[in-house]
């Protein structure tokens, strides 16, 4: 009697087990299908372009290099298609001519920016959202025309002793980590001082003199993580909602911890400006000043998001195309050689500090600043966009609320644009100076400090080239399709290496650095 009711209650167990089972793989088969059918609602109708798996679509085949994978799709799909990034169904647009027509044309219609869960939802400031990262509304015109008032051709001539002493500062580094050419050193410090300092003066007033001060430590750390965190396409819960229920996901705790980093450097740096304007022992600044700036009436949270757009846009961009730039240099002292004879005969006189106020006239160092935005191209897929209305594009409808990227890397590299894309040639911009570049982006949320950030890196360079002979003391790989430090980064780095900055004239050198102390 006993064993058949044990019988019948393990027959009962089991049968229990197998419907929750059998139940379970119901509702997860149902979610999948009813998933599919609301991602398949979601693309563009009659847009070609790669459907993926279910579930992720094409983030699993985009994991290596986005940027390349997007370019060699174009041959299959044409230059605008559609892809599945999980429930995301992005536009992407991957030549100069199609960039031109939907970024330049169509300006107003993309002009906001989508939201994302691991950037917006967890790691944005709790006091407001940088330029780049707003969507469009009436808040992000003023902060854009704020930006752009701090950050124009007048405002710039102001900045010149700024980027005079910074530059100086940069090649004294370089001399003395380097010991005279006789140590091997990683320039990126040396590089993110120079670009971190200028920003921070130009928008704080403050100076950070050296690479072994704490708070430059801190905000080089907490901006490389918000790097990770406002990756493209490397968040996969960005893309796939479920992924945001994992409470251990270590992409949500470190976006929270960012988050609180920066705002507690930030609030420091705002309060200490605030205290000097009281006291009126402030340097002229962006933040000091904006007020005056009447017609653009910032509030509180506005300012904060210039503050916050400097370091975030101006800081790790500079730094990692000098990174890139540095590298590639060192291997080819033809252009070096090259670049020294052509700043000798523009100067007239044999000064390894160039004058800072020159405004890109030497045009074999701009060629070469203008080569290293294109063949690096630091942001291979710029930041992404919203589309506010509809868009008609070879008679197809882009609908509003469609997310599109540019992927600046396939326009950079375009063969109808460029013979031999991929050589990195200086030359080429000597004959066509005014083919585009798209590494700052187009239209109306192209990056508001292009002829900042252009000057600047041209200034570097100048002063760089002709003070030193830069030697890689072994090889150094930096191919941007394969050599960076994370594939999935938003801005993409070269993996660390050392190279020898080797004085041209010493003596010189040294006499010259003693007199801008
Ligand atoms: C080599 C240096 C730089 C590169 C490659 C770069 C690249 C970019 C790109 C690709 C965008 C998005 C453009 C688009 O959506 O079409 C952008 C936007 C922006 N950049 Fe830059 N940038 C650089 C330097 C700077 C500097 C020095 C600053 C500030 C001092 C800055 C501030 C901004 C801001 C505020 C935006 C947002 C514009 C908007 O969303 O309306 N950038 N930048």
């Amino acid at each position: 009697m006993e064993s058949i009711a044990f019988l019948s209650r393990q027959g009962l167990a089991e049968h229990l087990l197998q419907s929750v089972v059998v139940g379970g793989l119901v509702v997860v088969a149902l979610c999948i299908v009813g998933n599919e059918i609301i991602r398949n609602h979601a693309r563009v109708s009659g847009l070609k372009g790669p459907k993926g798996w279910p579930i992720v679509g094409n983030l699993l085949d985009i994991r290596i290099n986005a940027a390349l994978k997007f370019q060699e799709y174009a041959k299959k799909y044409g230059d605008v298609y559609q892809v599945q990034l999980g429930n995301t169904c992005v536009v992407v647009v991957n030549s100069a001519a199609a960039a031109k027509t939907l970024f330049i044309s169509n300006s107003q219609a993309l002009s906001s920016r989508p939201i994302t869960y691991t950037f917006h939802k967890l790691a944005s400031s709790s006091s407001g959202l940088t330029i780049g990262t707003s969507p469009y509304d009436d808040s992000l015109k003023k902060k854009k025309k704020g930006a752009a008032v701090a950050l124009n051709r007048p405002a710039i001539q102001t900045y010149i002793p700024y980027l005079d002493l910074e530059t100086k500062t940069f090649i004294q580094d370089l001399f003395n980590f380097g010991k005279a050419g006789t140590v091997a050193i990683n320039p990126l410090p040396m590089s993110q001082r120079l670009s971190m300092s200028l920003v921070m003066t130009i928008n704080w007033g403050v100076r950070i003199a050296s690479i072994e001060d704490e708070l430059f430590k801190e905000i080089v750390l907490v901006e490389e993580e918000l790097n990770r965190v406002r990756s493209t396409v490397g968040n996969s819960q960005d893309h796939i909602p479920l992924l945001r229920l994992n409470p251990f996901s270590t992409i949500s705790v470190k976006a929270r911890e960012m988050r609180q980093r920066r705002d507690r450097y930030i609030a420091k740096l705002d309060a200490d400006l605030a205290e000097k304007v009281a006291k009126g022992t402030n340097k002229p600044c962006v933040q000091a000043s904006v007020i005056k700036y009447k017609e653009v009436e910032l509030n509180e949270s506005e300012l904060r998001a210039i503050s916050l757009s400097m370091l975030a846009g101006g800081f790790e961009t500079v730094t990692t195309t000098m990174q890139w730039s540095i590298a590639y240099l060192a291997q080819h002292p033809e252009i070096q050689d090259k670049a020294y004879e052509e700043i000798r005969r523009f100067q007239g006189s044999n000064e390894p500090l160039c004058d800072a106020a020159d405004d890109q006239k030497c045009a074999y160092v701009l060629a070469i600043v203008k080569e290293a935005l294109r063949y690096f191209s630091v942001i291979p897929l710029a930041l992404p966009r919203e589309s506010i209305k509809d868009i008609e594009y070879n008679g197809i409808t882009i609908p509003a609320k469609s997310t599109v990227y540019m992927n600046a890397w396939a326009c950079n590299h375009d063969p109808e644009l460029w013979t031999n894309p991929d050589i990195f040639l200086p030359e080429r911009w000597l004959e066509r100076p005014d083919n585009p570049v798209f590494t700052f982006g187009l239209g109306f949320r192209m990056c508001v400090a292009h002829i900042l950030a252009t000057r600047e890196l041209y200034i570097i360079l100048m002063r760089l080239l002709s003070s030193f002979r830069i030697e890689a003391p072994e090889e150094i790989k930096c191919d941007p399709r394969s050599d960076m430090t994370n594939p999935q980064d938003l801005i993409m780095s070269p993996k660390p290496y050392r190279v020898l900055c080797v004085p041209r004239d010493e003596a010189k050198l040294r006499e010259a650095l003693s007199a801008a102390e």
